[in-house]
């Protein structure tokens, strides 16, 4: 009968070898016959083997990575292909059946489908089944979970009122959220068989760390269990973020770090003070924890005093500025199409090159880059043409136009006023020009409208040396000067610099990109790289642009 078993090739060869060690054993223990048949009928039975199989099958099907979405966002990026295969249907076929196929109802279906699971978006939310328990009987659970390099992502903490360790937090996408057996509020009795009655959480933390293979928590769980369900909002971050330097935060482990301008997905804002988010494009599924935007405004608030209280009362003209806070940004994907014409506004120190950079572009294709003349009252400089360079105006007609609303921006510098109409840059928009602007900095914020939806690159000097090696080299001419005559002082660098520090520090979260203006023709490469991408690629906007 055994070596029939076992040489049937489909059964299973850890039942096959405990049968051998049976058959092996039977002369030497003290066991009766009728204990040997029946565990040698166990082993035997198709029952026993078809369970096994089962059992081989969840385990190495648990092991396989497949199971785990590496993307939530599939129906998003299959707009993405839609948008860039559409405008290649007519001079490829391949680009034609990935089109057609992309658009066909059934496989958007099936892509949305497999987001919402990946991103656990289930609906309808069924009411929890009604557990008949004893009124004083406490329901406990028992779940385990593999430890392996992945962090549980889950935080705990003590129950302010009870005093009892609890799940006080679940990281969307990390190992105890995919398990879908552990819960907010959940209160933790024993971890691995150790009671962690009176320990306190970082006591807990230590037998985790110290726990190896498969952990075994036993939980009493939390009434109302809160549905987990991701948020679609993405932000821009507006300050760079290093959990480890923070000392408050719940879980050091469980913080996600970014830097300014970074796109983050915000996957939760259950928590008032610590949101969940994964950085966007990021394939790691867990979310990590970051300052929500109430506790980020006040530390900025805190930071702000502490540095006002040192610095006294001294502060600049435009730091009215800094009482915007910059936290996050919502913003959303802007695709580009015919007709949507976004405006490129190069912002910078005066100086550092912005007109010289806007001249070469436009010289690339004056048909399609376009730049409004602006107004100012300064006076003319030698070989300067009204109607060319500037519209040369008088203080008095400036201010009453300004007055009446004729200029999306304008500002003062050194005394004179310059100033672009909203009529000269909404009619070379209109007439399907790529309208490229270069106005004074404090217009940033005017222009920067649903409207216009611009693309603000900041054109920024290097460090001094090269900035005095490189215009030197060039001679390059001042545009301190009236005339235009001579090249720049020691003292105009340190001015332009000192003039970058400000800009970045009032405006660099609107800045779409950053161009070093150090080497010319490099510059310059960067900025026709910069306008192919508004004109080709989609782009993170406001979300308000995108509505
Ligand atoms: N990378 C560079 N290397 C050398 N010279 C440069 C560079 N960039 C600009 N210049 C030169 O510096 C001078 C000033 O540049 P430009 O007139 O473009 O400044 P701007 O930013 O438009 O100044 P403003 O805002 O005061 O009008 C010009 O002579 C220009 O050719």
């Amino acid at each position: 009968m055994t070596a029939a078993v076992m040489a049937n090739g489909n059964w299973d060869p850890a039942l096959s070898r405990l049968l051998v060690s049976l058959e092996e054993a039977r002369q030497v223990l003290p066991s009766s016959e009728e204990e040997f048949g029946f565990l040698s009928d166990l082993l035997q039975s198709k029952e026993l083997h078809a369970l096994v199989k089962v059992h081989n099958k969840i385990i190495n099907n648990g092991k396989d990575e497949k199971f785990h979405p590496t993307l939530s966002n599939s129906m998003q990026i299959a707009l993405e292909v839609l948008e860039v295969v559409a405008p290649r249907t007519c001079i490829s076929e391949d680009c034609k059946e990935v089109f057609m196929l992309l658009q066909k109802p059934h496989i958007q279906g099936l892509l949305c489908a497999h987001d919402a699971v990946a991103q656990k978006d289930y609906f309808p939310r069924l009411p929890e089944i009604p557990l008949e328990v004893d009124e004083d009987e406490e329901t406990i659970k028992i779940v385990q979970l593999v430890k392996s390099n992945e962090p549980l992502g889950a935080t705990i903490k003590t129950d302010e009122e009870t005093g009892k360790i609890v799940i006080a937090r679940i990281m969307h996408g990390g190992a105890a959220d995919r398990s879908g057996l552990i819960h907010v509020g959940d209160e933790v009795c024993e971890v691995n068989g150790i009671s962690v009655e009176g320990k306190t959480p970082n006591d807990v933390l230590k037998i985790l760390q110290s726990s190896e293979g498969t952990i075994t928590f036993k939980l009493v769980p939390a009434d109302g269990k809160s549905g987990l369900r991701e948020s679609k909002v993405r932000v821009r971050a507006h300050f760079d973020y290093a959990s480890a330097t923070d000392p408050y935060i719940p879980c050091k482990e469980a913080g996600l770090d970014f830097v300014k301008g970074d796109i983050l997905h915000i996957v939760s804002q259950d928590d008032a003070y610590w949101w969940q988010a994964r950085r966007e494009g990021d394939r790691n599924m867990r979310a990590g924890l970051i300052p929500s935007r109430a506790l980020q405004e006040r530390r900025i608030i805190h930071e702000r005093a502490q540095i006002d209280k040192a610095a006294g009362e001294e502060t600049e003209n435009d730091d009215f500025d800094r009482e915007e806070i910059a936290t996050y940004e919502e913003v959303a994907k802007l695709y580009p199409r015919p007709g949507l014409h976004r405006p490129v506004v190069l912002i910078g120190p005066p100086g550092v090159g912005r007109n010289e950079l806007k001249r070469r572009l436009i010289a690339t294709d004056p048909e399609k880059y376009k730049t409004p003349i602006p107004y100012t009252s300064r006076s003319v400089r030698h070989g300067e043409v009204h109607g060319k360079e500037y519209f040369f105006v008088t203080r008095e007609k400036m201010e009453e136009e300004i007055e009446s609303g004729k200029f999306i921006e304008f500002g003062e510098y050194k005394g004179n006023l310059y100033g672009t109409s909203a009529e000269s840059v909404k009619s070379l928009v209109n007439a399907g020009y790529v309208c490229i602007l270069n106005p004074h900095y404090q217009a940033l914020k005017m222009l920067r409208t649903p409207q216009l939806k611009p693309y603000v690159i900041y054109i920024k000097p290097p460090p001094f040396d090269v900035l005095k090696e490189t215009r030197n080299a060039a001679y390059a001419r001042s545009t301190f000067d009236e005339n235009n005559s001579r090249g720049f002082t020691d003292e105009e660098f340190r001015d332009m610099l000192h003039s970058a520090e400000r800009i970045e520090f009032l405006y660099s979260h609107l800045f779409d990109c950053t161009i070093v203006n150090a080497d010319l023709s490099a510059a310059f490469e960067h900025l026709v790289q910069a306008v192919t991408r508004v004109e080709t690629e989609p782009l993170w906007v406001p979300a308000s642009w995108v509505q």
